[in-house]
């Protein structure tokens, strides 16, 4: 059982997509339950609402390689600063985006403190597109490559360090869809992707097992940043880039559980529900219900 606070972080941040909603997606997973989730599992918690973002992000700097990046950098400065702040003071940090682009800002504050963090990203997508090899030029795209210190200097040294990730303390899992720059990246780097091929062929229990091992390797701790579109658009359509093809409900449930056994994450980020594309809520209820896993839930 985890013996930390957990302080969840409301990121109510887009700027990093190209298509708005996200913002809502703090509210949306609060409003589907989170805070009675907790209770249920007796869990102590803050919720830390006094902290705002600037509303909107008064730098509006941007480029066609690097859209918003005024708007991301300001965000990232904010959510680093109080990351770095929860962790000393002992917290498990829960952030809540918001687009993946709020993980700059997570992996920047954690790694103030933890220089041997490792990362487990549950995604569709790899996010490490720089640049200059983003087909998009969105933030969210890039966020994974600015911690391993690929990319723009203004991001990659966000907090004044860079790299502030070893790519062998680094596991991809659910990837499916990556473009030429980011595959060229995970070879180059020697970053660990389980791709969803490999999850039919292995089970999600073997790729979680070896996930686990080498995110654990030395390490001070686990961040796990679960992007919500890792999850088959059949399940979880409020996302704004769905890829068919995706994991399963028990999957991303084991997934979670199995994590939770390890008694080694120390943070987590739960990003990408966006409420206008999810009417019915189905979506927020299901990253309720994933938190609830990766926190200690179990079946029996
Ligand atoms: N966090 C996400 N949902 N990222 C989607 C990224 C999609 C694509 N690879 C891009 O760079 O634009
Ligand atoms: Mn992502
Ligand atoms: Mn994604």
């Amino acid at each position: 059982m985890l013996q930390k606070q957990v302080a969840i972080l409301p990121v109510p941040f887009d700027w990093g997509a190209s298509r708005r909603g996200a913002a809502g997606g703090p509210q949306a997973v609060i409003l589907a339950g989170l805070e009675q989730k907790l209770q249920q599992l007796g869990l102590n918690y803050s919720l830390h609402r006094e902290f705002h973002l600037q509303d909107p992000p008064a730098d509006r700097r941007s480029s066609k390689r690097m859209k918003h990046w005024g708007r991301v950098h300001d965000m990232s400065l904010a959510v680093s600063g109080e990351i770095a702040r929860l962790v000393s003071c002992g917290y498990f940090p829960l952030t809540l985006g918001g687009d993946h682009s709020i993980a700059m800002g997570t992996i920047a504050g954690l790694t103030e403190h933890k220089q041997r963090l490792g990362v487990i990203w549950i995604d569709a997508h790899a996010d490490l597109n720089t640049p200059r090899t983003s087909p998009s030029g969105n933030l969210h795209g890039m966020s994974l490559a600015a911690g391993l210190g690929h990319g723009d200097s203004r991001f990659t040294r966000l907090r004044g360090f860079s790299p502030k990730l070893q790519p062998g303390r680094i596991v991809l899992v659910g990837a499916r869809q990556l473009d030429e720059g980011e595959k060229q990246l995970i070879r180059t780097l020697g970053v660990t992707c389980f791709t969803m091929q490999d999850i039919d062929r292995l089970g999600m229990a073997r790729v979680m097992e070896q996930t686990i091992r080498i995110a654990s390797n030395g390490s001070d701790g686990i961040h796990v940043s679960f992007d919500i579109d890792c999850i088959d658009p059949g399940e979880a359509p409020g996302t704004g880039t769905p890829v068919r093809g995706g994991l399963s409900y028990r999957e991303a449930h084991l997934a979670m559980e199995m994590l939770a056994e390890t008694g080694a994450v120390t943070s987590a980020d739960m990003v990408e529900v966006n409420p206008l594309l999810d009417p019915s809520s189905g979506t927020a209820r299901l990253a309720v219900e994933l938190i609830g896993s990766l926190l200690g839930e179990r079946i029996l």
